[in-house]
């Protein structure tokens, strides 16, 4: 389970800045967070953003489009080759 803090209230305060929270956005932030070796006066001071837990199961996964990419690359080429050949063709 992810534990959900609501931090906006606490972002101008936060004694390491707002910065390191937007560079934590939309990620699991645990590592972050233990990095600082944060006090128990900080740990204490999450319980007032703590809004609830996800279940990580039910994110969902990004799927990489690199295959649909590949295709619409294929098409651009496709369509300037062609696009090349009528514009030989006319001259
Ligand atoms: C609700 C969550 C959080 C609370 C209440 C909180 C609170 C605090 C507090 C009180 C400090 C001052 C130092 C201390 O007492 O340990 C601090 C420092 C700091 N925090 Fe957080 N923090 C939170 C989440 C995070 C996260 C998620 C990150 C990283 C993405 C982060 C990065 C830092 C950094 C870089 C410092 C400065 C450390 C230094 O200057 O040595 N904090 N935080």
């Amino acid at each position: 389970m992810y534990q959900v803090y609501d931090v906006t209230l606490f972002m101008d305060n936060h004694p390491g800045g707002g910065e390191v929270w937007l560079r934590a956005t939309g990620k699991d932030a645990t590592v972050d967070f233990s990095d600082v070796d944060h006090s128990d006066i900080a740990k204490g001071k999450m319980e007032k953003y703590y809004i609830g837990e996800i279940d990580q199961s039910t994110i969902p996964v990004k799927h990489s489009n690199s295959k649909h990419t590949l295709i619409i690359k294929v098409l651009l080429v496709g369509i300037m080759v062609g696009a090349l050949g009528i514009l030989f063709a006319v001259l």
